[in-house]
């Protein structure tokens, strides 16, 4: 008899916030040739040679300011998710981390250990990315032939257009906009266009109007589209007005060009634009963690400030709301449920 169970996995964050600790998680995470996606030898030259020689103190000051007393949220948030659906759902329910630890390899062991064969991996990003879902699933797959060949992995895919995902999230900002926004932005974690022009099976997408396009072959790995696309959503729910949404990406890292408009700069000039009370939302994360805990609601929070903002509310993930418990549950089920056609 075949026994199911369910894996969440999650980006991972640092074991600690020493220096060295930040250092050999970005060495994991920028060495992969998904997220730095260039040749080996000028991926190691920039990952090593240049970003980790001066990333990793930066980015420990900054992961200090969020650090709780149970560790770095994304990782204890994941762990709430994980007991959570763990009380609703009748399978074993593991945690893994793509970079760093609990692994995914420790996660399918604690799967394994409790007689799993057969798991349904839920990679915990709501859109298509080849530097997120992608590697998840290389790496999982990579783990299942080294060391448990005998167990078969099923993937819950991007669930960004899921109308139960989407009413989860509509639901989750309806209780926390304040009444008299002046305008809400959607920052998304930005990705090198470059990365989208590589995933695109079609060769479609432009980067231009087609992403908000309603129908383009190309929106099925288009990370740009699908964010687009939870922001078309989640307004039409929501009934805001066009003019009173922004959609930005942040988190950019080097010298390629990413996707705009940038969060940063947008935040910079939205002040002398008219706009004194932001509300800002970042549906790309399900957990908050440093880019949404210090880059937006710390950075982005004085960048705005500064540049004639008079108010600014952040919008937490979706964390550990029971209603994002049950979209994780339905999901998983949906997939679970799909061994009995193989
Ligand atoms: C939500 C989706 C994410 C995408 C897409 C993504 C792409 C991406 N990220 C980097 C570089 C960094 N990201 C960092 C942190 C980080 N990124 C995500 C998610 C996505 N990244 C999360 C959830 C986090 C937070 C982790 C935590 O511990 O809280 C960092 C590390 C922090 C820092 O030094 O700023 C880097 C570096 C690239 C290059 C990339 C796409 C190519
Ligand atoms: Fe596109
Ligand atoms: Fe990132």
């Amino acid at each position: 008899m075949n026994q199911k169970g369910i894996l969440l996995v999650n980006l991972g964050s640092p074991k600690s916030t020493s220096v060295e600790d930040v250092k050999e998680y970005l060495d994991e995470f920028l060495m992969d040739e998904k997220v730095i996606d260039y040749r080996w030898i000028f991926r190691a030259l920039l990952v090593q040679g240049i970003i980790l020689k001066t990333r990793p103190k930066k980015s420990a000051e900054a992961y200090k300011t969020v650090w709780t007393d149970e560790g770095s949220p994304l990782i204890v948030i994941s762990k709430h998710l994980q007991k959570r659906l763990q009380e609703i759902v009748d399978v074993p329910v593991g945690l893994g981390m793509r970079y760093a630890e609990p692994s995914i390899k420790t996660g399918i062991q604690e799967l394994v250990d409790q007689g799993v064969t057969e798991i349904t991996l839920f990679p915990l990003y709501p859109q298509y990315a080849m530097s997120t879902t992608e590697t998840v699933i290389d790496k999982a797959e990579e783990v299942r032939l080294k060391f448990f060949p005998d167990i078969k992995i099923n993937y819950v895919e991007p669930f960004y257009d899921r109308e139960i995902y989407i009413n989860a999230l509509a639901e989750s900002i309806r209780e926390k906009l304040p009444a008299d926004f002046d305008l809400l932005q959607f920052s998304y974690h930005g990705v090198p266009e470059r990365h989208i022009y590589k995933t695109d099976p079609t060769n479609t997408c432009n980067m231009n109007t087609c992403c908000q396009k309603e129908d383009n072959p190309s929106h099925k790995f288009c990370y740009r589209h699908q964010c687009y696309k939870v922001t078309e959503l989640v307004c039409k729910k929501l009934g805001l007005p066009k003019e009173k949404v922004m959609v930005t990406f942040q988190s950019r890292l080097g010298k390629d060009k990413w996707m705009e408009p940038y969060t940063d700069a947008t935040l910079e000039g939205l002040g002398k634009k008219g706009i004194k009370k932001l509300a800002i939302v970042c549906p790309a994360f399900v957990s908050d963690c440093l880019e949404t805990l210090e880059e937006i609601s710390v950075e982005g929070k004085e960048i705005f400030l500064h540049g004639g903002g008079e108010r600014f509310d952040y919008i937490p993930c979706l964390n550990e709301e029971q209603s994002w418990v049950n979209v994780v549950k339905t999901l998983s089920e949906e997939k679970l449920n799909d061994f009995y056609f193989h």
